[in-house]
């Protein structure tokens, strides 16, 4: 991968995408603001928020309106599917959430259960530094776990239960964002301490900063892809692969050399896996059929094959 890398050091790519005029207000389900509401009458149960988020964008995307109204309580960070992001660029992200004042970070993997047992050791010593207000009595510790859809609420408290208790599924884990609509079960996952947590719907911001960051959570699964367009995710996805010079989808899709024409990728990617259809074109002297390349279908491999992490590990920040 590396002499690929030098190859196509010298090809040139866009240095900034252009979004057209897309509205991305009907991006955000209304039924999330519930979620926030209902997290808010819980607060007065809870010690500590865990906050999930995707480590492929440690710095985009997460919800402001959790700081706003949950804020008061202890905070961990768990940037989870760590396995996907690259984390060469770690220590620059570190800092940046130091800088936003994030000081308690844990990235994690949950299909491996790497670094998860961390989780419980730091969320008790937060805890127990921390002033519990009308729970200071308790003998337990709640905690709340928030996040944007589908990072991986449900996984990571599937695995603490694995990792603590030795036993399996408590929530119900899934490949499509909103999975979790039943607010706020609580769910036991450690004995000593006595340790429960309460898992959440995910909730999006109303008010997503730049369509931009809009498009990071989208490529991580967190908006559902028809409110979007797979078209333009396809786009900004080969964008950002060049961007940052990750050209396994050159070997995987035996494209021979980097491309930055999206629909020439797409084109040879549904030749490849013959994703292909056929239809009727009419023309003066009659009808005739004809083979063309199913655009729609390779876009839908080529943001798959991304969020499986076959394209390589990427950092979208
Ligand atoms: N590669 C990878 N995939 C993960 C990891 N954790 C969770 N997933 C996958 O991410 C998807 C979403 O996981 P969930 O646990 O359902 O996410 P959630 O945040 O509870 O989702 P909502 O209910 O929509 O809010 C599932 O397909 C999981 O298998 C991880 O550490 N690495």
């Amino acid at each position: 991968m590396k002499v690929l890398r030098v190859l196509f050091q010298a090809a040139t790519f866009r240095e900034t995408f252009h979004f057209g005029n897309r509205e991305i207000a009907k991006w955000f389900p209304g039924h999330m603001a519930k979620g926030l509401k209902q997290m808010k009458a819980n607060l007065k149960e809870v010690d500590c928020i865990i906050e999930v988020h995707d480590a492929r964008i440690p710095l985009s995307g997460r919800n402001p309106l959790f700081h706003e109204h949950l804020g008061i309580k202890p905070h961990l960070l768990v940037l989870n599917k760590m396995d996907l992001a690259d984390l060469t660029e770690n220590e620059r992200i570190l800092r940046r959430l130091t800088h936003q004042h994030v000081k308690n970070v844990i990235f994690t993997d949950c299909t491996k259960d790497e670094n998860v047992r961390k989780v419980v050791p730091l969320i008790t010593e937060l805890i127990q530094a921390s002033d519990r207000y009308q729970r200071s009595e308790a003998l337990d510790y709640c905690i709340m776990v928030i996040g944007v859809p589908n990072v991986g609420k449900s996984s990571l408290i599937n695995s603490l239960r694995r990792c603590h208790l030795k036993k399996g599924k408590a929530s119900r884990v899934g490949g499509e964002p909103g999975i979790t609509r039943a607010v706020l079960s609580k769910i036991q996952v450690s004995e000593r301490p006595p340790l429960f947590i309460l898992d959440t719907p995910g909730v999006l911001s109303p008010r997503i900063a730049t369509i931009e960051i809009g498009m990071k959570l989208a490529l991580c699964g967190t908006i559902l892809d028809y409110l979007v367009g797979e078209d333009i995710m396809a786009d900004y996805l080969l964008y950002t692969l060049n961007m940052k010079q990750k050209f396994s989808y050159v070997e995987r899709y035996e494209l021979g050399e980097p491309c930055d024409d999206i629909e020439n990728v797409l084109k040879k990617i549904a030749i490849k896996l013959k994703k292909t259809q056929k239809v009727k074109a009419f023309t003066g002297v009659g009808d005739i059929n004809m083979t063309v390349p199913n655009y729609s279908a390779a876009a839908y491999d080529f943001i798959r094959t991304f969020r499986k992490g076959d394209l390589g590990k990427v950092m979208l920040d």
